[in-house]
């Protein structure tokens, strides 16, 4: 089964959460996973099963880096904050590198994440 990993910063959850309303009917074809509070959040907002690691800073983006090492993921929804710096940048940047030496479907903005959603749908 397509396996899709959706996270947000704090600053983009509200776009993430209208992202996956809008899309709640496509995402529910795939099996889903995000960092903690992202995926809290999105639970509370729509009906979607969603499989929580730690959060973020807690290690949770690493955690999906993980999977992405290992070509458990087909696709990583990241809508960072590009206007404020993180106190967990290196392993920001870590998921976004094992995300190009995998090749693996990484989209950092809205625009790309409808891409990817509609890209992956059979
Ligand atoms: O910090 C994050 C991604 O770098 C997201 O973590 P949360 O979903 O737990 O807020």
């Amino acid at each position: 089964m397509t396996r899709v990993a959706l996270i947000a910063h704090d600053e983009k959850k509200p776009d993430l959460i209208e992202f996956a309303q809008n899309h709640e009917e496509q995402l529910r074809e795939y099996e889903l996973i995000a960092t903690g509070t992202t995926g809290k959040r999105l639970m509370e907002a729509t009906d979607l099963e969603i499989e929580r690691k730690e959060s973020g800073p807690l290690g949770g983006d690493m955690m999906i880096g993980a999977e992405v090492a290992e070509e458990k993921l087909d696709g990583v929804v990241f809508l960072r904050d590009p206007l404020r710096a993180q106190p967990h940048e290196p392993d920001i940047s870590a998921l976004l590198r094992i995300c190009d030496v995998r090749d693996t479907a990484l989209a950092t903005n809205l625009a790309s994440a409808e891409f990817l959603i509609e890209g992956l749908a059979d």
